[in-house]
């Protein structure tokens, strides 16, 4: 759906690494970016055509060196930012090859109890489902 403004939503694919301790990957937004200096779990937009999952791959790669093995789709969220209308698609991956490399400049944590400050808005809510997942 459209928004008020009439803008379209942006699809974002985004990945949470997940190791066997329930312990999750998240990143840093570098400088130059809308909300620089949150942190957010690592992705970006689907470019045209692409599939969901073939971008969460690219990100990957291109943001940390990490080629994704396999992914499970969790669940969307839409959120409404001044900058842009985003439609962000989690997937959750146990299984990849490669470690994290910070091949853009930022800054990146493994957390259990995600401790990082401040996180992008719409990816507040997820921390509450994902502690459900991890820690039932
Ligand atoms: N990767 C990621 N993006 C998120 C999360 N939560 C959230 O609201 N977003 C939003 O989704 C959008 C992702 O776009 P981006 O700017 O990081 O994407 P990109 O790397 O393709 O950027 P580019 O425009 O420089 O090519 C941003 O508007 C960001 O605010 C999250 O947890 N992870």
């Amino acid at each position: 759906m459209s928004d008020k403004t009439g803008n379209k939503p942006i699809d974002v694919a985004v990945g949470i690494l997940m190791k066997p301790n329930g312990d999750v990957l998240l990143g840093q937004r570098p400088a130059g970016k809308p909300y620089d200096g949150y942190w957010e779990f690592p992705g970006g937009k689907v470019e045209t055509g692409e599939a969901i999952l073939d971008a969460l791959k690219r990100e990957f790669v291109e943001e940390l060196g990490v080629h994704i093995l396999s992914a499970s789709q969790w669940c969307g969220v839409e959120h409404v930012y001044e900058h842009a209308h985003v439609r962000l698609h989690f997937f959750i991956s146990r299984e990849w090859r490669g470690e994290p490399q910070s091949l853009e400049g930022q800054a990146f944590a493994w957390q259990g109890v995600v401790g990082v400050s401040p996180l992008l808005p719409a990816t507040i809510p997820l921390l509450e489902w994902l502690d459900q997942l991890r820690y039932p």
